[in-house]
């Protein structure tokens, strides 16, 4: 038996911060443990890549619309694939084995599971190992993408094959119309494969404010994606399937029928159709509970942080909470009291489209949905100069929901270009609760993006006149 304060299974993003959050600055001492490679899903498999292969199309779509710069720029396809394989370190964690020795934690290879009280088993390459933790266990164990049943003998592509991808089909059908298959749709469509999105319902992206997909629709279509909405597959077939590993494709042409009876032929297929947590093999049992009793009171020595906990499934917010457990497990071990948390604390997410899309905080019908009474500013995103600046044809829109009662920032949603880096002074906004009164004295610069905030109060103000509030 190996004896730690707090053991981790799982060493993504969220496993990483609530290790060294334990155990910062104290001589507790932690253990790491990966099935995989440290750094998890978002280092080597999403985050990470997708975002390594999106700028440098960021770029090329904001020059491409920009006077002043040469007419025709072309992407490098086999740079592109560099940047990404740079990124991810070709698949090698030494880096972040490296990080995790650094700030005290012992990394443990292989796949952990409960076996009792503080108990965590692991099966790894130097046979079985017993680890006791005296203070916390925390599970980290992150997602698994869900993939309908009738597609799985075609071995389609999934989010891991489209970050990794090695061999670009000629053409490929993203089914889905969320983050992965937006996201996934722009660069393999710049890559040079024939895009179609199959869309089961009427919209895209459709957790957030419904103008959102219309936006994100025309961009796809400008950079010559197909996206087809209403979409009910029914049936897929591909005879000679194989595993030819990440990246590559997996055999010959897929066949889909759909409910209707149309058939398309596609050279692959990418399954875009969600995550559920990981909550597979963790030896609950052993301590009495089921995977569905994760989602109620837990003893208080375990932990649950990142896409396990079933929470908004993002990198930042997974980081977030394990601070906060982090934290916790070492106020506790000190004997002090944990600070406390404030029950509402807003998710922002950006999705990385052309045009970007940046939101936090509820859309107006989950507001109204939650018993907020709400009213609604809206602007375009050419009202802004500093926003028309950045691209010639910047498009888009700015969305703020009000709180009726207390007149403060309940939820924002930006569309346009480089709208990301906009989205933090509303997060900030809604966190500290500012009234719009108060924020009115934010004096933004000019001429920069951040004027749609001056926009935003001017047209409710405008708005509340002309009602005669
Ligand atoms: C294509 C794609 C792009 C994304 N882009 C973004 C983005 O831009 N921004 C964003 O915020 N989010 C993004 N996400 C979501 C983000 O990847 C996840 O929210 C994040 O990785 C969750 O972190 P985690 O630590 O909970 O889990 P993970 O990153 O999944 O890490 C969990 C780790 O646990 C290991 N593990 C699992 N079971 C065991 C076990 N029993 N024993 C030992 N180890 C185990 C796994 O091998 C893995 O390394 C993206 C997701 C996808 C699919
Ligand atoms: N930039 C980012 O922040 C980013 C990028 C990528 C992924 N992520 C995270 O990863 C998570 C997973 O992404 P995702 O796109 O796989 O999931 P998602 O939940 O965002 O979207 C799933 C899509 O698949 C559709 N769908 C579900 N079941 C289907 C079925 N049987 N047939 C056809 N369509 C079906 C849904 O209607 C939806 O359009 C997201 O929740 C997101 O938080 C974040």
């Amino acid at each position: 038996m190996d004896d730690f304060d707090v053991v981790v299974i799982g060493a993504g993003p969220a496993g990483e911060n609530a290790a060294d959050y334990a155990i910062r600055g104290s001589d507790r001492t932690a253990a790491l443990i990966e099935t995989e490679l440290v750094g998890g899903e978002c280092s080597y498999y999403a985050c990470m890549p997708s975002k390594a292969l999106l700028q440098p199309l960021d770029v090329h779509a904001a020059a491409t619309h920009l006077g002043g710069l040469p007419h025709r720029i072309d992407i490098d396809r086999a740079a592109l694939l560099r940047r990404r394989d740079s990124w991810v370190n070709l698949y090698d964690d030494r880096g972040q084995v490296g990080w995790a020795e650094g700030a005290g934690i012992t990394v443990v290879r292989g796949t952990g599971r409960l076996g009792g009280e503080r108990i965590v088993e692991v099966d790894g390459p130097d046979g079985p190992r017993r680890l006791r933790a005296a203070h916390a266990v925390v599970l980290a164990t992150g997602s698994r993408p869900v993939v309908p049943e009738f597609l799985a003998a075609a071995l389609p592509w999934g989010s891991r094959d489209a970050t990794g991808i090695v061999e670009v089909p000629a053409s490929i059908a993203v089914i889905g119309g969320g983050v992965v298959a937006c996201e996934a749709a722009r660069w393999l469509a710049a890559l040079g494969s024939h895009v179609t999105m199959l869309v089961r319902g009427p919209r895209l992206l459709d957790r957030f404010e419904p103008g959102v997909s219309a936006a994100v629709a025309d961009g796809l279509r400008q950079a010559g994606v197909e996206v087809r909405f209403g979409v009910a597959l029914a049936q897929a077939s591909r005879p000679d399937a194989r595993r030819t590993g990440l990246g590559r494709v997996h055999g010959g042409p897929v066949r889909l029928v759909e409910a209707d009876g149309h058939e398309s032929t596609h050279a692959e297929v990418l399954v875009a159709t969600g995550r559920r947590p990981a909550r597979e093999a963790l030896g609950l049992e052993s301590i009495g509970l089921t995977p569905a009793d994760l989602d109620g009171p837990l003893p208080t020595w375990l932990h649950l942080v990142g896409d396990v906990s079933g929470e908004a499934p993002l990198t930042h917010w997974g980081k977030y909470r394990a601070r906060l457990v982090g934290d916790r497990i070492a106020a506790l071990a000190e004997g002090r009291i944990p600070a406390p948390v404030p029950d509402d604390v807003p998710v922002p997410q950006v999705v990385f489209t052309d045009p970007q899309v940046a939101a936090v905080g509820p859309t107006v019908e989950a507001a109204r949905a939650d018993g907020h009474r709400v009213r609604i500013a809206e602007v375009p995103i050419g009202s802004a100069a500093g926003a028309s600046l950045l691209r010639d044809d910047a498009a888009g829109f700015a969305r703020l929901v009000i709180d009726e009662d207390t007149d403060t920032v309940l939820g924002a949603t930006f569309v346009g270009p480089d709208v990301a880096e906009l989205l933090h002074s509303a997060t900030i906004a809604i966190t500290a609760k500012v009234p719009l009164e108060l924020l009115a004295h934010a004096v933004p610069s000019y001429p920069t993006a951040s004027e749609l905030w001056l926009r935003l109060l001017d047209s409710d103000r405008e708005a509340r006149r002309s009602a005669g509030a």
